[in-house]
């Protein structure tokens, strides 16, 4: 699909330019009825409808949309993750853009959200947002949390702070935001390293800012890719045995994502088959179920002798994230480490 460039026709003065692109998702979803909050069918509404939806936004930002996707983000695919921050990059590097909205699914919207952390390269903002509930629900909640958003792209607040997901009021890292519940609204949440900030009173307020390297500040660069290199996650379980891992291997896995239980630790009959896969040149990343803690090196395994990596405080799905993007500069695992001590 041909994306039609940005223009700025009739803007009013004093406004911040916000670029709107819709990938899909329950925001742009409809039910049957007012109350159909499952069973409705995701990605169904456009993007220019949701934003003429809501006509308080004319006082916010002067908005242009792109409909980049229509996808539920269960099915978004690495190639979107690419062509999404290769149309973001180009858009942020137009003067008159000020900053961006991505409308999207919320079932993936944290891994689409770190990639882009990872990829983008500017500081001005860029804000995720999807909803819990379909756009015709009774107290849906897409309409505030895309109103919350325009403001926080065209903030001056938000310039610097890396790829942003808010919804429900609070805004949160793209590095530490994760879904915590299937169907509330409340369901976003940085667990123990808490929300940056919140849009309350059509006001942005921050409070804090991760330690982490993102957007300018990163060593990766996408312009030049058309695919990445394959990771996949082997969960962790009690009495597990290395059927899956054996599969992803044989699938051609560049790389593992062990989301071993407690502290990322690994069952001894699982030694073996992840050695053996390390041997291939596939590189094991340590992560952990638990969904919060640090996996610490050297703890609950020996990485030094069995040259595998750890995921810091990184869930699965991001640490994923982070060691497709670290797989396009190095296959070094001291390289890799380091990469998820950064980032
Ligand atoms: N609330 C949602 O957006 C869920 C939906 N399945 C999606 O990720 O597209």
């Amino acid at each position: 699909q041909e994306l039609q460039p940005v223009s700025a026709e009739s803007p009013t003065q004093g406004l911040p330019n916000v670029t709107v692109l819709g990938t899909g998702g329950t925001i742009a979803g409809t039910g049957a009825n007012r109350t159909a909050m499952v069973g409705y069918k995701a990605a169904t509404v456009a993007i220019d409808t949701l934003i003429a939806s809501i006509p308080e936004l004319n006082k916010v930002a002067n908005i242009k949309t792109e409909q980049i996707f229509q996808v539920a983000s269960e099915s978004m695919t690495v190639d979107q993750w690419l062509k999404l921050a290769k149309r973001v990059n180009v858009l942020l590097a137009q003067p008159h853009v000020d900053g961006i909205v991505i409308t999207h699914g919320t079932d993936t919207i944290e891994e689409t959200a770190y990639f882009l952390d990872l990829t983008v390269k500017s500081h001005k903002p860029v804000v995720m947002v999807g909803a819990m509930r379909p756009s015709n629900a009774l107290s849906a909640d897409g309409p505030l949390n895309l109103y919350n958003a325009v403001l926080l792209a065209g903030s001056k607040e938000a310039i610097g702070k890396g790829v942003l997901v808010a919804l429900n009021d609070q805004i949160n890292a793209a590095r530490d935001v994760t879904k915590t519940n299937t169907s509330t609204t409340d369901a976003f949440k940085s667990t123990e390293l808490g929300v940056l900030g919140y849009v309350q009173g059509r006001k942005v307020y921050f409070y804090r800012q991760s330690t982490r390297k993102n957007t300018l500040d990163t060593e990766f660069d996408i312009s030049n890719l058309a695919v990445l290199p394959r990771v996949d996650i082997v969960y962790g379980y009690a009495d597990m045995d290395s059927a899956a891992l054996d599969g992803q291997v044989a699938a051609g896995a560049k790389g593992i994502i062990h989301a071993g239980v407690g502290n990322g630790s690994v069952a001894a009959q699982m030694k073996v088959p992840l050695l053996a896969a390390r041997k291939k040149g596939v590189i094991i990343v340590r992560a952990s179920r638990v969904g919060q803690g640090i996996v610490a090196r050297n703890g609950e395994a020996s990485d030094d002798a069995l040259d595998f990596v750890v995921a810091d405080t990184l869930n699965a799905q991001k640490a994923r994230v982070l060691l497709m993007l670290g797989l396009t500069r190095t296959t070094s695992p001291q390289e890799i480490q380091r990469m998820f001590y950064t980032y």
